[in-house]
């Protein structure tokens, strides 16, 4: 006898838990709570303009996908506030810049080829948003999808232009049109703010966060056992996180959080912003999912973190 009662049944195994699917090419629970944010911050924002007395009975312009100057519901429902201007309307360079602060800045690229590796990541995601909002081999995808859908540029004030226009045949891009003095409507109009924002900051967390999460761990040691070691086994102090290039990634990531909500609540109709979403997560799956589920693309281009 081991002294414990007989069991009943004693062939009787627990029920297994329902089978979860683990693949690399999907997000972790806890990344996926991350980037719920993104889905989240749209639905409220653009609920809360349906809603809202202050915004839901002002004038829109669907044409300029934004409230007439004159009835701005506030200073963020303005195309020329300052934090679009300078900060989203420059915001491939601000990734850029913010990107290069942390690799240059982080102890854990000190060594080995790991910013090489970031410096390959950032080259895929600034390919992404190159082909979609600038140029891919013509226009950008945003601009074709707009002329596929059936937009056009109507130089309204002066149809002779508009005539040489379409006997040319030229596909006109949203930024040439507006040049040219015509109104860029009729297509469907992807979002190139929420498309960059979500890209962008996904791509900033993405290789940031991983130095947060292991100074987090750190002090949690600190708080027990008493270790210095970081997760690479380097000696690693408070400098990892309060260095400037984590400090400009979280005003960074504020920022872009707080641009994504103003779109959500001034600008674009729904399904542009939705559009804007899903382009942005496909872009960022394809350079942060897609490799991990291919073993020799990830040996090239790393995994933020490892
Ligand atoms: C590890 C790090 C690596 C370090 C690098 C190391 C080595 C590299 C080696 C060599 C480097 C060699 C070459 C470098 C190459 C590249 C360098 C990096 C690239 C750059 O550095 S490149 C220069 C900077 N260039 C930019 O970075 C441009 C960013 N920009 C955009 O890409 C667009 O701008 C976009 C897509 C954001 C938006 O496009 P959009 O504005 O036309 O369209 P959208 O549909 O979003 O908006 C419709 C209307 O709603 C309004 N609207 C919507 N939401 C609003 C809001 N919240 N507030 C106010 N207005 C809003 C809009 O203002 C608009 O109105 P309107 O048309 O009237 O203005």
């Amino acid at each position: 006898m081991n002294g414990r009662p007989p069991s009943l049944h004693p062939t009787t195994k627990p029920p297994s838990p329902p089978p979860i699917l683990k693949t690399p090419l999907l997000p972790t629970p806890n990344e996926l709570l991350l980037l719920s944010i993104y889905p989240i911050t749209l639905l409220l924002g653009h609920l809360y303009s349906l809603l809202s007395p202050t915004t839901r009975h002002l004038p829109y312009d669907p044409v300029a996908q934004s409230h007439p100057a004159a009835h701005a519901p506030s200073y963020f429902a303005r195309k020329n506030n300052l934090l679009n201007l300078l900060f989203v309307k420059l915001g491939w360079l601000w990734t850029t810049v913010v990107l290069a602060l942390f690799v240059a800045t982080h102890p854990r690229f000190g060594v080995g080829g790991l910013a090489g590796q970031v410096v390959l990541r950032w080259a895929g995601s600034t390919g992404v948003w190159y082909l979609v909002t600038q140029w891919c081999f013509g226009p950008g995808l945003v601009d074709r999808s707009f002329a596929l859908t059936g937009g056009r540029c109507q130089v309204l004030k002066d149809p002779v232009a508009m005539e040489e226009m379409g006997k040319a045949g030229e596909v006109f891009t949203r930024v040439a049109c507006k040049a040219a003095g015509g109104q860029w409507r009729g297509g469907h109009d992807i979002s190139g703010h929420v498309f960059m924002l979500v890209l962008g900051s996904a791509m900033v967390a993405a290789e940031v966060a991983p130095a947060v999460v292991s100074w987090v761990r750190l002090v949690r040691d600190r708080n027990g056992v008493t270790t210095t070691m970081g997760s690479d086994g380097q000696e690693t102090d408070d400098s990892a996180v309060s260095g400037l290039g984590v400090k400009a990634a979280a005003v960074y990531l504020a920022l872009s959080w707080w641009m994504l909500l103003m779109t959500a609540l001034y600008f674009h109709t729904w399904f542009e912003k939705l559009t804007g979403l899903i382009i942005g997560l496909a872009g960022f799956w394809l350079i942060y999912y897609l490799p991990r589920g291919m073993a020799p693309v990830r040996a090239i281009v790393g995994m933020p973190g490892l």
